[in-house]
């Protein structure tokens, strides 16, 4: 649905000779559905199990490990038991928490747990190495690690003025705990009677995910109670819900609990829709589809390289999987073929994908072929504007809106979107303008049913299997190496893994570098996906007056070397 908005703002003087400048409509794209009243004025965790009442014996996280079920009661229970053992552990309202975990049940119990306390918990990936860790934990003020004995070691950092375990931060394991750690039992053991009372603001964070956003390095994003409730409703709630849930759906937990997908679309959408989350540690196809069957797994919230294995893998074929009802991709553009070739296994589910952006805290849009009263929806659309939000597409050089069928950068505006970014004021002035609109750096269109359509990136971000993969964070590390002059890293179109990032260096004078001791030098020091896959020697990297890499042409330097090949 369109609707003309007020004009934008014009810069309108008093002087009588000045020529009048017409005022320019700002065409603004809505929901199809209408807006509900979103109750976001009260704490994430108490919206998450506001109607508990309803359905507390039923399973709530199912471990897909070991088989143990937590009910709604029990799942709600730890959680209180947490915030109180955190307390006692000297987290209090504001303090951060660091989520080093894959996904498991302790992830939900310390993320609610520290919501309880008006405390925030950061999320990383356990497999980052020893700096990209400590770059997190330094920027968000970790006080308190939750993690996994087997990646203790990296958290000790021998260098003489680094942070030490039981000194500087507190360091506690799901597992044995190594030595100067605490079992994760010492904190959910606690008496949930003991709980302190805080009052936690609807503007305040509750959680910090890191993300580069269209430009630059990493930085944390902050979303607060009111944020994620609002998008956690425009999915789930209301007599039509985008997003229709029930309480009877058993949902896949395989995408990683640390990135907000899976945070906001898995789980917190399941909570307070009472639905079962089946927490999958990692992907493995064979276990994927165990879990499927045993489970009677009826929602599937997949990336693109999921749909690759489950349509393309033969062992696919000795499983049932006739319990899912709906697939829903997001994180990456999803194929057409790729989509088809899915749907004729499992034919009788529902396929669509949605558009989110950690910054957008994070859904944009969303197909409403998963409304309870669903439209249709085309194929390669990633959805419709959420509701209670608006949707504009603008002309990136003349920040002018355009209509229907016409591709620009895709902006959003609504309660759901970040507060900004954790101590950078410049990057989030750059993101979100006065008037709060968040620019994404996505090129896209929205066709004549309100279907939005993504085209291509002004930002620089690389996505690998969904996960982000900054170039201004390799360049760095590229040029901190003594014998590279100059760098730049763009990505490659790989069938796998959508992209894959690729390496322009210009040497210094009289070194001989080689593409394996490059690769090598960044696989040391980066998590796997952020590894080169393809190193170019160039004499000069093509830059714009201003200094900017010229990412286009190495784009299309690429795609000739390939086409040549
Ligand atoms: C499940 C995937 C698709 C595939 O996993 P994989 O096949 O294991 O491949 P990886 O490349 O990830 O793993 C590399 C290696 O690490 C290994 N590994 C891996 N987990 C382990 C392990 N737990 N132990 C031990 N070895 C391991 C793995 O086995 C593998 O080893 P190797 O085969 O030797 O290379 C994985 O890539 C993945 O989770 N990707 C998704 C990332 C993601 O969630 N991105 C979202 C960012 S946020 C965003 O964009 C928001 C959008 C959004 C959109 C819509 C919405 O509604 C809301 C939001």
């Amino acid at each position: 649905m369109i609707s003309v908005a007020s004009a934008e703002t014009q810069q309108m003087t008093s002087t009588p000779n000045l020529i009048e400048i017409p005022s320019t409509e700002t065409f603004i794209y809505r929901s199809k559905l209408p807006d509900i009243p979103i109750s976001n004025q009260i704490p994430l965790h108490t919206y998450c199990f506001e109607n508990i009442s309803e359905f507390s014996e039923k399973p709530c996280l199912i471990t897909g490990s070991n088989g143990r079920i937590y009910s709604y009661s029990e799942t709600h229970l730890i959680c209180q038991k947490t915030a109180v053992g955190l307390s006692k552990l000297g987290i209090k309202k504001g303090d951060v928490i660091m989520l080093l975990l894959q996904n498991c049940p302790e992830f939900i119990f310390s993320f609610l747990g520290a919501s309880m306390l008006g405390a925030v918990s950061t999320t990383a990936n356990p497999f980052y190495t020893q700096a990209e860790i400590f770059k997190q934990f330094n920027s968000s003020k970790t006080k308190l690690i939750i993690t996994q004995s087997q990646y203790v070691d990296k958290l000790r950092d021998s260098s003489e003025n680094a942070p030490k375990i039981g000194e500087d931060f507190i360091v506690v394991t799901i597992d044995d705990p190594p030595e100067n750690c605490i079992h994760f039992s010492v904190i959910s053991d606690a008496d949930e009677k003991e709980i302190p009372s805080v009052s936690i603001e609807p503007d305040s964070a509750v959680v910090l995910p890191y993300s580069s956003g269209t430009t630059g390095l990493p930085k944390g994003v902050i979303l607060t109670h009111k944020s994620l409730i609002s998008s956690v409703a425009q999915q789930v709630d209301g007599e039509n819900p985008n997003l229709y849930l029930k309480s009877d759906d058993v949902v896949l937990c395989v995408l990683p609990l640390f990135h907000i997908y899976s945070l906001h679309s898995v789980l917190l959408c399941s909570l307070r829709a009472g639905a079962a989350v089946l927490l999958m540690e990692k992907f493995e196809i064979n276990s994927l589809l165990e879990l499927i069957q045993r489970y009677r797994v009826s929602v599937t919230p997949v990336v693109p390289p999921l749909v690759l294995a489950l349509a393309k893998n033969p062992l696919v074929e000795n499983f049932d999987l006739s319990s899912i009802r709906a697939v829903l991709s997001g994180a990456a553009p999803l194929g057409k073929e790729l989509q088809d070739a899915l749907k004729s296994r499992v034919p009788q589910a529902i396929f669509g994908q949605g558009y989110g952006m950690t910054e957008a805290g994070p859904v944009l849009a969303m197909s409403l072929v998963f409304a309870k009263q669903p439209f249709s929806s085309k194929s390669g659309s990633c959805g419709t504007v959420v509701r209670n939000a608006e949707l504009k597409v603008i002309d990136p050089e003349t920040g002018l809106t355009l209509r229907h069928n016409q591709p620009g950068e895709i902006c959003v505006r609504g309660p759901q979107i970040m507060k900004g970014y954790l101590n950078d004021v410049d990057a989030t002035s750059s993101t979100v303008d006065v008037e709060g609109w968040l620019h994404t750096g996505d090129i896209g269109y929205v066709d004549d049913d309100d279907e939005i359509f993504i085209v291509d990136r002004v930002k620089e971000l690389i996505k690998f299997k969904g996960f982000q993969v900054p170039p201004a964070e390799l360049e760095a590390l590229l040029l901190s190496h003594p014998s590279i002059a100059d760098a730049a890293v763009v990505s490659q179109k790989d069938d796998v893994a959508g992209e894959i990032p690729v390496a322009f260096i210009v040497q210094s004078n009289g070194f001989e570098l080689t593409e394996v001791a490059v690769k090598e030098y960044i696989s040391k020091q980066v998590v796997f996906y952020k590894r080169l896959h393809k190193v170019f020697f160039i004499h000069a990297i093509p830059k714009s007056p201003s200094g900017k890499i010229l990412r286009k042409d190495l784009r299309a330097k690429l795609a000739s070397s390939l086409a040549s090949a």
